[in-house]
């Protein structure tokens, strides 16, 4: 991905009374990433949303966002940046072009324009047919999608989604997804999630932050997360072979770089710091044994987040 930062935010802090919720924040995200926001409640996600919205002011520190500085310049942000809440609030009684029509207005959207690009947009979120229909009578997920056409409106260099798939049926979710993924992948779109919904965030986002009492803890895709985060036991092979005795077990436990060798139902798991996958094979097939499997199992965002953030539930808003 090429170097042109559209989030900066370097030793971003704060402090609400003397309880710091953003404590010395840095962190920088490219244009059309996809970057997601994970942490348990209270970490400040979104007090940094906030500050990155120019809707509550740091403590200290810079934001800059689109190279603008939300504090200094609060309306250009807005026009740069769309804001979708957990729960969208649409006029019950409006329709949903009516509403697309009167965000299109509030942006100074002219009217022919804004109703070509209203219907563009409710056909990617697919509600070309509840157009003309109350956006009281919506369901969860349509207000939703609804809410992603109103913030494209004014198209936006930035999106930020707050909880965008709570509530939301499998296939509403998976239509969700595609469609973030498209605005990113697309139209270049930068897109900033925040989501408690671990296999979500793992479907589409290129990099993950976790935060954790108003600090960034680790930041990277899964599986540079992974090897941070679990550094001995950073890969977990899986080895089936026939016959697998305890000598055999001893020489693979003596390869450089493996942690420790445990026996499974169905063969072995080594745990190692590199991927040994080669070696293992080698070392078996030297010892005359037949392989049968061999597969590296990747941590998945799941496992990443329960066991770092195991035990640690007493730091939590200190
Ligand atoms: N307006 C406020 N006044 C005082 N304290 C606040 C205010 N807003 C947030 N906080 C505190 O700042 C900390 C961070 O809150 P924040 O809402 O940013 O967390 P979060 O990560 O978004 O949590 P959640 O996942 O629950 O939305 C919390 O301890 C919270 O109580």
């Amino acid at each position: 991905m090429e170097t042109a930062a559209i989030i900066e935010l370097d030793n971003l802090c704060k402090t609400y009374g003397g309880h710091r919720a953003v404590d010395h924040l840095s962190l920088s995200i490219q244009k059309g990433e996809i970057f997601g926001l994970l942490g348990p409640n209270g970490a400040g996600k979104t007090t940094t949303i906030l500050m990155m919205l120019g809707l509550t002011e740091p403590t200290s520190g810079v934001v800059r966002v689109c190279g603008i500085d939300p504090v200094r310049n609060p309306i250009e942000v807005k026009r740069k940046v769309g804001y979708l809440p957990d729960d969208v609030g649409f006029y019950p009684h409006m329709t949903g072009m009516e509403n697309l029509l009167y965000t299109a207005a509030l942006n100074g959207i002219p009217r022919a324009e804004a109703e070509k690009r209203a219907w563009e947009l409710l056909e990617k979120v697919k509600l070309t047919d509840a157009a003309h229909k109350k956006t009281g009578t919506y369901s969860r997920g349509m207000r939703q999608r609804l809410g992603l056409a109103d913030v494209l409106m004014k198209r936006p260099d930035v999106i930020i989604l707050d909880e965008p798939t709570l509530g939301i049926d499998p296939e509403g979710v998976r239509e969700l997804l595609r469609l973030i993924r498209d605005l990113s992948r697309h139209e270049g779109i930068t897109v900033l999630l925040s989501s408690h919904q671990l296999h979500h965030v793992q479907q589409i986002c290129d990099r993950v932050g976790l935060f954790v009492g108003g600090r960034l803890l680790a930041e990277g895709n899964i599986e540079r997360l992974a090897q941070q985060l679990f550094l001995q036991d950073a890969y977990v092979i899986h080895v089936v072979a026939s016959p697998l005795d305890d000598r055999l077990l001893v020489k693979i436990e003596a390869i450089p770089g493996v942690n420790k060798v445990e026996r499974t139902e169905t063969g072995l798991d080594v745990y190692c710091q590199t991927d040994v996958s080669a070696a293992i094979s080698q070392t078996i097939i030297e010892a005359g044994s037949s392989l049968f499997h061999l597969s590296r199992r990747d941590f998945g965002l799941d496992e990443i987040y329960h066991r770092y953030f195991e035990g640690r539930d007493g730091r939590e808003g200190e």
